[in-house]
């Protein structure tokens, strides 16, 4: 007897309340093409970052920028202003501005611009791959490189052409589907250490994501694909302390060190100012950023690059439910460190860097 073939699948998305199309890479694209001067901007800041991983170039990385972008035109003013700085300081200091638009949670929360773009609960991913794309677009034009966390698997189809780095949070550096996705991405990529505080997580995911993946993605026609790579070599690691506490002392640099020695990782590694390195309070990033930049200048060569949470204005305000309430350049998830801050912590980084630009070059 034949078995009886059900045609209603009554017991598969039973949670699921619906299905949206999905723009597609190549359509997105067309519409926002990459133009000369943002092509310029990537090629060569990526080139920067991965000879400042590998230790080739002693400029310090710094990837500094708003905790999440919720604004195109504050975006903007920011870009402007560290624009400015980039290249004042660009013999001692490769500046990347940290534009990050898809926000992993502790549980839930605003998703970020590219999930959910109008800031209401609608979701609208279609917008908001196109409105990332624009403002990505628009700051490379600034000349002002983009540095994003990569969370959802499908995103870097739709913009790895603007990214001169990428970021996996401390949520997914353990996930396998983002160390795969790492290996195919364009860009050189850092892995934070876990929440918990594991750094050998982020090790790990360098070993993983330097070697070829076959995945489950999307091609530039926007068609399910079994996506196979090359691997990544780029891969770094970034301190961001853990819930034990912050982890950017010497004694934490040594011990990554070490696990990274015994894996064969000879990348340099950043170190996130913020999250547990600061306790998550803003004010903190000061501690870490001084604390570090003396380490290098000390002589750990291996401490490449740092990162800061820094907005238009300091602290962090709630999402009102009229968004004509928002306060101007303040952020809507973590405290940052306002305008005035980043501007002496930038300075005082590259003063203090010119001595080990300079023992370098000659060395
Ligand atoms: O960087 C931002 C947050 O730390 C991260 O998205 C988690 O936020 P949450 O703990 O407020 O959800
Ligand atoms: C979410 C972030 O950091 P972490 O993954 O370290 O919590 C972030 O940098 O926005």
């Amino acid at each position: 007897m034949p078995e009886k073939v059900i045609s209603e699948p009554v017991i598969a998305n039973t949670h699921v309340s619906r299905f949206d199309p999905l723009t597609s890479p190549r359509d997105l694209k067309a519409e926002l093409p990459l133009t000369e001067k943002a092509q310029q901007t990537v090629t060569r800041a990526r080139q920067s970052v991965q000879r400042i991983v590998h230790k080739e170039d002693p400029r310090l990385l710094l990837i500094v920028g708003p905790c999440s972008i919720h604004d195109e035109a504050q975006a903007l003013e920011y870009a402007a202003r560290l624009a400015k700085l980039r290249t004042q300081y660009a013999d001692r200091l490769e500046i990347v501005m940290r534009v990050y638009m898809d926000k992993p949670r502790t549980t839930v929360g605003w998703r970020g611009y590219l999930n959910d773009p109008h800031m209401n609960g609608q979701n609208d991913f279609n917008l908001g791959l196109k409105m990332t794309r624009r403002l990505m677009l628009k700051i490379n034009e600034l000349g002002v490189p983009v540095g994003t966390e990569l969370l959802d698997p499908f995103v870097p189809q739709y913009i790895d052409d603007q990214l001169s780095w990428g970021a996996i949070g401390a949520r997914t550096t353990e996930s396998q589907t983002h160390r795969a996705m790492v290996s195919g991405v364009s860009a050189p990529v850092g892995f934070k250490n876990g929440t918990g505080g594991n750094i050998k997580l982020a090790v790990d995911a360098i070993v993983s994501a330097g070697k070829p993946h076959t995945f489950l993605g999307i091609t530039d026609e926007g068609q399910a694909a079994v996506v196979s790579t090359r691997g990544n070599p780029d891969g770094h690691v970034i301190l961001r302390g853990g819930r034990f506490g912050p982890n950017y002392a010497a004694e934490h640099v040594q011990e990554t060190l070490g696990l990274m020695t015994d894996a064969k990782v000879t990348a340099g590694l950043v170190v996130d100012c913020s999250h547990h390195n600061s306790n998550y309070q803003f004010e903190k990033q000061l501690d870490a950023w001084h604390d570090v930049i003396l380490q290098r200048v000390a002589g750990n060569d291996a401490l490449i690059g740092l990162m800061l949470e820094s907005n238009l204005n300091e602290g962090k305000q709630g999402i009102p439910a009229d968004h004509a309430d928002l306060k101007y350049g303040v952020s809507v998830t973590d405290a940052c460190v306002g305008w005035e801050s980043t501007e002496e912590l930038l300075k005082w980084a590259y003063e203090q860097m010119g001595a080990v630009v300079k023992s370098e070059v000659v060395s």
